[in-house]
């Protein structure tokens, strides 16, 4: 991407100013212009391709668009989203890379085992007992909202193939050495493969509700099976709504892995929000078809949940005013909300009068998810371990249940022993997650038992994943991402000398080796964060990429693909009206709460309550 002379300039002049003063600390308005100073920085410099050419995008001629209906809604597969490239962004397509690929060569077997990746997760990774670190600037909706996005964007494919951990001695790990099953690589297409390989991704790239709908129309139709005026199925239990559920105990949904409570209450709302789209849409065109209510009703979902992930998730979890400027400025453009509600979209320009409804755009590299986005998105410590539930109408503490008792095939019980959705919702507005920090990853991950058998240590593979995909190490990576890289092991852990001990002692007093993952977790926050600002990077180029790329988003943000009700429904609705709408109970927790991921207010009893699960 060409980068203009008054960019330049602005570029720079903010370099001068960083090397004095960080973005974070400067006055709200400045900052936000330094954000956009390195936005277009990274836009120029840390997007890249892992195909050979763009030809593996496809064309109109290998790719033809038979059905219309490609043109003015989104395909389950992912396809024809950009129309000169159909296969863009599709499930199964490569992720891309947020760092030239010669700083993303598969390592040997000495690098990827050190140092031990068992050692760190022991060492580095575990929550001890007793020493739970709570996030308490959200409650533990926000953990299950960002796993739920993240199942909309990415899932890798696992080989058959298994690396081979060695276990120091004394290890409790039952088998030795533990077994990881390895990434599958793509097919060599190019000589830059063979050193770099590529990864595919089995969801679809784009911000589509896969997570909900699935990655393939097949799935998309079996999801919707017998269901009129374009409806998902849902069925009702003893007066509340549930996902179906295949024989395994688990819903029947677009993805549906790694389950747990709160990807049960998110994936629960939206897919009910989906079906009061419906109706909605239904009763101002009587006359439409079923297939014309779910797609339309989908695209209208799918902004939705884009919009809150934008203007409310992000800054809850960053907390910051710089993050609420510049993430309204996403959404909405400096013209603001307000003005935009008033006037329309006075602007083309995504600075102007926001990305919705400007031109979609991929700064000449095809639109992908990346390899360093995964990583930053490693976010396992935000699970607690233990989770407190409510009445929601009395406040009365009715169990407090580890996290393992309300996962995969039991995470339905806490509703057969008489829990409401309201109830369990509430419950999650005032507990707490993890906070996003070192010695914070749950021991129910760190010896995980997935249904299909598996028996994992996910803080040993979430330190393997990323030396194994070529993500380069802390200092690297801050290189790469155009940060300074940290001079010494007390410069990276903000002055705490033991763990500054602990990290030299590990990574053999070599700064250089220290990994992403446990950078990021040691990196003193800017004030009101909840996770690095080495990891934010990612956030600033990819947070906007996201949206700029789709066509649904930017270039046929118009009533004539959404209808005039479609927009307004976006625009008008945030978090706390969707749990609204489906629970009028939660409107007494959420009377005076602002953002519905930060915590929420309690009720009656609650107050009582001082386990440190909640914000008592
Ligand atoms: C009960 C909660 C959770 C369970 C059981 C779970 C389980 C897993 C498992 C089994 C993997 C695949 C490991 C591999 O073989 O590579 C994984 C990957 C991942 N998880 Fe979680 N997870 C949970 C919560 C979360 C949360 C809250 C986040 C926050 C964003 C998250 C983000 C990720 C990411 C980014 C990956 C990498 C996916 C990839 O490599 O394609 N997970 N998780």
């Amino acid at each position: 991407m060409k980068i203009s002379f008054g960019e330049r300039l602005l570029i720079w002049f903010y370099k001068c100013v960083n090397a004095v003063v960080p973005w974070h600390r400067l006055p709200k308005y400045i900052g936000s212009f330094n954000l956009l100073a390195l936005r277009i920085e990274l836009r120029a410099e840390n997007l890249h391709d892992t195909y050979p050419s763009w030809e593996y995008q496809g064309n109109t001629k290998s790719d033809q668009l038979l059905d219309t209906k490609d043109l003015c809604v989104r395909n389950s597969d992912g396809k024809f989203n950009d129309l000169e490239r159909p296969r863009m962004g599709c499930a199964g397509m490569r992720f891309g890379r947020n760092v030239p690929r010669q700083h993303t060569g598969a390592p040997t077997h000495e690098q990827l085992m050190n140092p031990n990746p068992r050692i760190i997760s022991e060492r580095l990774l575990a929550r001890k007992p007793g020493t739970f670190k709570q996030a308490t600037i959200v409650n533990l909706l926000a953990a299950a909202w960002i796993q739920f996005q993240v199942h909309d964007w990415l899932q890798h494919f696992n080989s058959t193939e298994q690396h081979e951990i060695p276990l120091p001695q004394g290890d409790k790990w039952p088998e030795k050495p533990m077994k990881i099953d390895k990434t599958q690589p793509d097919e060599i297409l190019g000589d830059e493969d063979v050193g770099y390989p590529g990864y595919k991704n089995q969801n679809t790239h784009w911000w589509d509700g896969s997570q909900i709908y699935g990655s393939s129309e097949a799935k998309t139709a079996s999801l919707r099976s017998q269901c009129k005026d374009g409806k998902l199925k849902i069925d009702l239990i003893h007066g509340q709504d549930f996902l179906p559920r295949g024989e395994d105990g688990i819903p029947l949904t677009g993805f549906n892995t790694n389950w747990w409570l709160g990807l049960e209450l998110i994936h629960t709302l939206f897919a009910m929000e989906h079906n009061s789209i419906c109706n909605h849409l239904r009763s101002a065109n009587p006359d439409w078809t079923s297939d014309q209510l779910f797609d339309t009703a989908r695209l209208i979902n799918c902004a939705l949940m884009a919009k809150i992930h934008t203007v409310e998730w992000t800054p809850a979890i960053l907390a910051h005013p710089t993050i609420q400027i510049a993430m309204d400025a996403n959404w909405s453009g400096i013209v603001g909300e307000k003005l935009g509600k008033i006037f329309g979209r006075i602007s083309k320009s995504e600075t102007i009068s926001g990305i919705p409804g400007s031109v979609a755009e991929h700064n000449d590299t095809p639109f992908s998810l990346t390899e360093e986005f995964t990583s930053v998105y490693r976010l396992h410590p935000l699970i607690p371990d233990d989770i407190a539930f409510f009445n929601v109408r009395s406040g009365v503490h009715k169990a407090t249940l580890p996290i393992q008792d309300v996962a995969f095939e039991k995470t339905r019980e806490p509703f057969d022993s008489g829990l409401t959705f309201a109830d369990v919702f509430y419950s999650f507005g005032i507990n707490y997650p993890g906070a996003i920090t070192i010695q914070n990853t749950p021991n129910f991950l760190r010896d995980l038992h997935l249904p299909d058998g598996h028996h994992l240590d996910l803080g040993t593979i979430d330190i393997l994943r990323d030396r194994e995909r070529g993500v380069p190490r802390y200092n690297q990576f801050r290189r790469l991402f155009h940060m300074p890289p940290v001079r010494s092991f007390e410069a990276l852990t903000g002055g705490n000398i033991s763990l500054a001990a602990e990290l030299r002692e590990i990574y053999n007093s070599d700064l250089e080796m220290v990994d992403l993952l446990v950078g990021c977790l040691c990196e003193p926050l800017p004030q009101g964060f909840g996770f690095s600002d080495t990891a934010f990077r990612v956030f600033i180029l990819m947070a906007s990429r996201r949206l700029k790329s789709d066509r649904y988003i930017a270039t046929d943000w118009k009533p004539e693909v959404y209808t005039h009700e479609g927009l307004a429904w976006v625009q008008d609705n945030t978090m706390k009206d969707v749990l609204c709408r489906h629970f009028p109970e939660l409107r007494a927790p959420l009377r005076n709460v602002q953002n519905a991921f930060a915590p929420w207010e309690k009720v009656g009893r609650s107050k009582e309550y001082a386990g440190k699960e909640t914000n008592a």
